[in-house]
């Protein structure tokens, strides 16, 4: 792997200071540069506060440790006079300086402070932890002084020595992983030094004329004649005309030629992204108006190399420091992805395919984007609770739900996608998720499918213009009517995630919505319709860490002000996929007419507000509608109609009084029907009983009767048993179910005995 963002921290940026990284080395006995670290006052007044105030034993740490710092520190202070220094401690805000580490030691030495062992053990949930605690080599008492849970750590520079870096890779061990972590990072901060300064020398030639840069050139200059002519460009001429263009529209009245209007430069900026990154016009500009121009091409930049690859552990059959030591060992370079999560794991490189390490095998972990970690960190899903998982393969976060409910309750994880539902099964059962029922619906019929949720995940399908880094054919290949449609599917996926929560729940009574788009449609104005949609709901603190607040106005657009509360990612801030996430308490019951209004019914604001008000009960019916539809040959086995029966007549009956008939009409109908049952051919009788259920069902039951018969004629054979049955009528005989089941094919006749 090579350097670049990928080797990044991930999350927030961190603050640096030499304290904590000093003290550690003067306590191991290395050297130390003795120049007073820098500290923030407040740090030493906590640290004197605590020595002073601690407890007995925490007294006796302290000052054993000081001891022993300061024995270190004269060490390190005789080292540091030899020659040949081969590490550098850099200070915060100081000249870094070398100082001397004894050939081969370092690893060793400090390895008892920075021994995966220091990994916190983890076994709960990452939402207990919300508020960011302790987290490997950050803050566990057991590594840190009291002053140190404030102290960030420090850098740690290797030497510029070629070979010595390549042997203290080669001899990488969570010992040392911080240290190499900093030191690309700043190798990485040069480079981009670099690149501004020969961004620079290309601006002093493009802006040779005078002081104002001439980046609209004519028409007929090289540049644009090659972008216009779709041959290659020069593309370090584009980037230099790019930063140019920038600069001139952050300072327009100054930098900006004479006569030239200001979307004259955007207009050239946004051919320039095109022809340089990729991007189909579209799509870059509706990115652009995302950003100002100088984060846009941050944002671009970002999209040209990957995410770091991401593990999270799965705690249900592991703790992080013993699958950090198990990687470790088959040569893996990995360190904890960010105080924010308890569970991600970092791979700066592998000498090993990490989706096939017996640890993968075994389910101790799941290669997930650190994003991704977000949405169900923001649902906080609790143990016993019933959650729904509405769009949920491949099951990352399925499975990241069910280890926080510490595999209690029971999650639904739904896909209509039936390929990627198998994805679905498989990481289930691999990382051992017990508390989990797979179905396959679109998700649209929730909660007619089932409701009464106390949480529900809503990670919709989207346009994934966050995930550029992962799939770069996603810059030619969205278009408008993309643009159009999944905002759409979002907002009705929105509307059935919100009716299927359980607003009365003791625990919860909330939802999670996630995208990994950045686009404003299908984020901010997807959870604005929603919010007009069902005044039922509000928006809450997602509890994340860290994000960029959502857009309360855009491009003319307001929103309402509560949309500051959802959470947007981008790869240029924070080094992870570019993601959304929304979260919403429910309130009240779902008005009657709103769920009719799911694509159906006067689903204006007022009508909801209206019907909210009205409303006493919650009509969202809370058990399984039975299918009535032919028992699918699939992976997910069917009902066993004997055992739910129960459970389907409350759900008639349910579904009567949902539609305002009168569910006793149920019963007699069933008597009509028994009844009749003796006197009419069954497949009468199942016409009618369908009437009863639901003149939808009725419909579809007409069609997939008709689709048989035309199925049947078609095969031949059936016409003989039509004819048979036609027989059969004209003679007065009925077919009982055993006569039927005759009928049906053995393998049908196996399922339904079963
Ligand atoms: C972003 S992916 C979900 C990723 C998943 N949550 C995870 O963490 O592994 C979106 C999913 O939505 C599913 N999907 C598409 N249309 C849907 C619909 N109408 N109802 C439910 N899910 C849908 C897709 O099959 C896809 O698996």
């Amino acid at each position: 792997m090579g350097v670049g963002r990928r080797m990044q921290k991930q999350g927030p940026p961190e603050a640096l200071s030499e304290a904590h990284f000093a003290k550690l080395k003067r306590k191991q006995g290395l050297p130390v540069d003795d120049t007073p670290a820098v500290e923030e006052p407040y740090k030493r007044r906590r640290t004197s506060k605590k020595t002073d105030k601690g407890t007995k034993g925490q007294r006796g740490e302290t000052s054993k440790k000081d001891a022993a710092s300061k024995a270190a520190g004269k060490q390190a202070n005789g080292a540091k006079k030899a020659p040949g220094a081969s590490a550098t401690v850099q200070k915060a805000g100081t000249k870094s300086k070398k100082a001397r580490v004894p050939e081969g030691d370092s690893d060793e030495e400090m390895g008892d402070e920075f021994d995966v062992s220091n990994l916190d053990d983890v076994t709960g949930s990452d939402l207990d932890d919300q508020k960011l605690g302790s987290d490997f080599l950050g803050s566990d008492d057991s590594v840190y002084d009291s002053d140190q849970e404030t102290a960030k750590k420090a850098e740690f520079v290797f030497s510029d020595d070629e070979d010595d870096e390549d042997d203290r890779e080669e001899r990488l061990t969570a010992a040392n992983i911080e240290g190499l972590s900093k030191r690309l990072d700043e190798k990485l901060a040069k480079e981009a030094e670099e690149n501004e300064a020969e961004l620079r020398d290309g601006a002093i030639q493009i802006n040779i004329d005078g002081d104002k840069p001439n980046v609209l050139g004519d028409d007929d200059d090289e540049l644009s004649a090659k972008t216009q002519s779709l041959l290659a460009p020069d593309l370090q001429m584009l980037r230099t005309r790019i930063t140019e263009t920038i600069r001139v529209l952050e300072d327009f009245s100054n930098l900006a030629e004479e006569g030239r209007s200001r979307p004259e430069y955007t207009g050239q900026l946004l051919k320039d992204v095109c022809a340089y990154y990729g991007y189909n016009e579209f799509l870059a500009e509706k990115l652009m108006n995302l950003f100002t121009p100088r984060e846009a091409f941050a944002f671009f930049e970002a999209n040209e190399s990957a995410r770091p690859v991401v593990i999270r552990t799965n705690t249900l059959r592991t703790h992080r420091r013993d699958l950090a030591q198990a990687l470790i060992n088959r040569g893996v370079t990995l360190e904890p992805v960010g105080k924010w999560s308890k569970v991600g794991l970092q791979v700066f490189e592998s000498s090993v395919p990490l989706g096939a390490t017996p640890e993968y095998l075994a389910g101790h972990y799941i290669l997930q984007a650190a994003s991704s970690f977000l949405p169900v960190m923001a649902l906080c899903p609790q143990e016993n609770e019933r959650v729904l998982d509405m769009a949920a393969a491949p099951g990352g976060k399925t499975t990241h739900m069910a280890a926080l409910m510490k595999n209690t309750g029971v999650i639904f994880a739904n896909d209509p996608s039936k390929a990627r539902a198998k994805g679905l099964i498989g990481n289930i059962h691999r990382l051992g998720a017990r508390n989990t029922i797979v179905c396959n619906h679109d998700a649209r019929e929730f909660p007619r499918v089932m409701g009464g949720f106390d949480r529900v995940l809503l990670d919709a399908p989207c346009t994934g213009t966050g995930v550029i880094a992962k799939d770069p054919s996603i810059k030619t290949n969205r278009d408008e009517k993309d643009f159009q449609t999944l905002p759409h599917t979002q907002k009705q996926l929105l509307l059935a995630a919100i009716d299927s929560v359980n607003h009365a729940s003791k625990t919860g009574g909330y939802l999670v919505y996630s995208t990994c788009s950045v686009a404003i449609e299908e984020n901010e104005q997807v959870v604005a319709y929603a919010l007009s949609r069902r005044p039922n709901v509000k928006l809450v603190e997602t509890g994340l860490p860290f994000g960029k607040e959502g857009f309360t106005s855009f491009m003319g657009k307001s929103f309402h002000p509560s949309l500051k509360l959802t959470r947007r990612y981008y790869p240029h801030l924070y080094n992870v996929d570019g993601f959304f996430v929304a979260k919403f308490q429910k309130l009240a019951p779902t008005p009657g007419n709103a769920v009719l209004a799911n694509g159906v019914k006067d689903n204006s604001a007022a009508a909801s507000i209206a019907a909210a008000k009205a409303a006493t009960t919650e009509v969202v019916d809370k058990t399984p509608i039975a299918e009535d539809e032919e028992e699918e040959d699939d992976d997910f086995g069917g009902f066993d109609d004997g055992a739910d029966a129960d459970y389907m007549d409350r759900a008639k009956r349910n579904a009567m009084r949902r539609r305002g008939l009168d569910p006793k009409a149920l019963k007699k109908g069933q008597e009509k029907t028994a009844a009749k049952e003796a006197e009419t051919p069954n497949e009468v009788v199942a016409e009618e009983k369908v009437k009863v259920d639901s003149p939808k069902k009725a419909e579809s039951g007409k069609k997939a009767e008709s689709g048989k018969k035309v199925k049947k004629v078609e095969g031949g054979v059936t016409e003989k048993k039509t004819e048979e049955t036609a027989k059969d009528k004209t003679q007065g005989k009925v077919k009982g179910p055993k006569d039927k089941a005759q009928d049906k094919p053995k393998d049908k006749v196996k399922k339904s005995k079963k």
